[in-house]
Formats: C-alpha cells, sequence, structure tokens
C-alpha cells in the first residue's frame, strides 16, 4: 500500500499585520522540513464505520483528518460523494505519527492536507490545489500550506495565501519541550497584551529575504510575535530555551539551522 508524506514544517518569522474577525492576519515564512514527518496510508479493514488507526490523544471527530473527510465529502457532488463514502467504508487511514502534537510544527494540519490529496489521487477527484486548500483551510489556518506541498512559502490573510519563496531547504534541528500550547490562546494574549501589527514596508522587507539571511539577522522574539505571549503565558518555556534558538508557531517547539559537519 502506497505510503503518503505528511511534513512538518517550522515558522521561520512569524508577523501580524491585523485582525479578521476571530483570527489574526498574518505574514510568515513557513519552511518545510524534511526529516519529520507522518507517514499515511488507506488499509483494508472490517467494519464500515470511518477509522482513523495511530497513536492520538483526540477522538476520531476531533481529528483534522475526520474533519477534512467531512469538509471534503460537502464539497463532492452527489456521485463522487458516494465514491468517498465507500472507500471510506473499505479502508481505515492509517497513521504513522513522528511530528509531536502541540507542538507548533502543524501536525495535524498536515496529515489533514495529506489526506485530502491521498483522496483526491486515489479517487480520481479532480480536484485543483486551490479547491483542495478552500477545503483544508476549514480544517485549519495551516492547511492550505501543506495542500500546495512547497518547501519554502511566504503565508498571508490568515494562512490561505500561499506563495512559494524559491530558496533552498535548509536542515533544521528541532526539539519540542512536553507543554501542551494551546494556539487560540497564545494569540489571545498576543491580542490583550502585545498588540503592534507590523506596516506594508516590513512585510515587503521579509517576504523577499531568504531564510538563512532572516534567521541570521533577527532574534527570536524579532522573529516570531507570537512568542513573548506564548512565554507570558507558559512561563515554564524559559527553561528551555537555548541560545540560537527560533520558536515556530505559538510553540513549543524551538529550532535552529544545523552546522554543516565539516
Ligand atoms: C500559529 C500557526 O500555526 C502558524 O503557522 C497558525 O497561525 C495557527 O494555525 P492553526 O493551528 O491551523 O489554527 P486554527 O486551528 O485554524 O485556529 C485555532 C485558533 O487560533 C487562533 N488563530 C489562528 C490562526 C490565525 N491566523 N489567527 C488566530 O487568531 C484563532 O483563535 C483560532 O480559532
Ligand atoms: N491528525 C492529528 N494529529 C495530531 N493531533 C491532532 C490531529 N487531529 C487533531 N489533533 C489534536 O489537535 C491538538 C494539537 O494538534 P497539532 O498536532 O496539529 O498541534 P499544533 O502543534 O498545535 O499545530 P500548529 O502548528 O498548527 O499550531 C491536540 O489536541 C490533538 O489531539
Amino acid at each position: 500500500m502506497k505510503i503518503y508524506k505528511a511534513y512538518a514544517k517550522v515558522n521561520i518569522f512569524l508577523k501580524i499585520t491585523g485582525i479578521r474577525a476571530n483570527y489574526h492576519e498574518i505574514i510568515s515564512r513557513f519552511m518545510r522540513v524534511d526529516s519529520l514527518y507522518d507517514e499515511l496510508s488507506f488499509v483494508s479493514k472490517e467494519s464500515e464505520e470511518f477509522k482513523i488507526i495511530g497513536d492520538f490523544s483526540c477522538t476520531t471527530e476531533q481529528n483534522t483528518i475526520y474533519k477534512a473527510y467531512i469538509y471534503l465529502l460537502d464539497s463532492l457532488d452527489e456521485a463522487l460523494s458516494v465514491s468517498l463514502q465507500n472507500l471510506m467504508q473499505k479502508y481505515a487511514v492509517h497513521v504513522k505519527k513522528n511530528i509531536p502534537a502541540f507542538a507548533g510544527l502543524g501536525g495535524g494540519s498536515s496529515d489533514a492536507a495529506t489526506f485530502l490529496k491521498m483522496c483526491n489521487e486515489v479517487l480520481h477527484l479532480g480536484l485543483s490545489q486551490n479547491e483542495l486548500a478552500i477545503v483544508g483551510l476549514k480544517v485549519g489556518a495551516d492547511v492550505p500550506f501543506f495542500v500546495y506541498g512547497f518547501d519554502s512559502a511566504n503565508v498571508g490573510g490568515i494562512g490561505e495565501v500561499v506563495e512559494e519563496f524559491r530558496e533552498p531547504l535548509l536542515d533544521f534541528e528541532v526539539f519540542t519541550p512536553k507543554i501542551e500550547i494551546s494556539t487560540p490562546k497564545v494569540y489571545a494574549v498576543y491580542r490583550e497584551n502585545f498588540f503592534a501589527p507590523i506596516d506594508g514596508f516590513k512585510t515587503n522587507e521579509l517576504k523577499t529575504t531568504t531564510s538563512y539571511d532572516i534567521l541570521k539577522k533577527m532574534s527570536i522574539d524579532e522573529a516570531n510575535d507570537l512568542f513573548k505571549p506564548a512565554l507570558q503565558e507558559y512561563r515554564e518555556l524559559k527553561n528551555y530555551y537555548k541560545q540560537g534558538y527560533y520558536f515556530s508557531g505559538s510553540g513549543s517547539s524551538f529550532f535552529k539551522v544545523k552546522e554543516k559537519e565539516k
């Protein structure tokens, strides 16, 4: 059975540019982490009910893969929606979970995007990347990036604007403190205590600078607007911070570019 890789991401920078209802508009450089991925496959099963096999701390209904299934069903015409239901009656989604949860590495989002692409491929649904990204955005703000599958991209809006950024893929060292960080909580603390959106000039500069140069020039809190609010809300994070590391998304992962072996 074919195995599909659902890669993790890191946010090289993440700056808030404004507010949209309960969400924050951002400009962020997402880079795929080549060495860290979940492995998804369809495996045959006995019972007809929708099934995900894997090491998850949430219920099936809360799983991003199940949510992607429901939104995908919703977007299809009658005939294709029946094919999708038939597929998921015969097969379970098997997930070898390697990306830690509550990590800021987009694990759940990447699984959802990969599941959408698997269904599109296996059932020949003929959906374009844009159409899959629209379905994916309903599951979560990070899903569109994973649908497009770029190595590196500037991501804007609340996650729906994904522009490829051509640059060499960097090799990362990532570590994830065992702290269950809530993304909505971190954004709420940002809005309450740290609200300072950046202007268009700064946005343009960030969008055109390579990830390598950004990480050379900026400090951890300059690069990620969510670091200070995360630190304020989860004080134990401070114990894990190491010089030279950066913060991904709303945390709790830290990363740095691996030194080249001499
Ligand atoms: C922190 C990042 O991972 C950076 O890549 C994303 O901005 C968050 O992406 P995500 O976890 O897929 O987020 P979602 O599951 O869509 O949203 C969870 C909650 O986080 C907050 N949220 C999320 C994204 C965003 N641009 N602004 C927000 O304020 C909202 O309260 C939202 O209800
Ligand atoms: N497919 C999935 N993989 C992992 N966790 C999932 C998944 N679906 C739902 N969850 C639940 O979502 C929460 C954390 O999700 P996830 O692994 O995407 O973390 P995250 O690091 O917060 O992601 P992000 O980088 O988008 O902020 C946990 O409550 C987890 O049980």
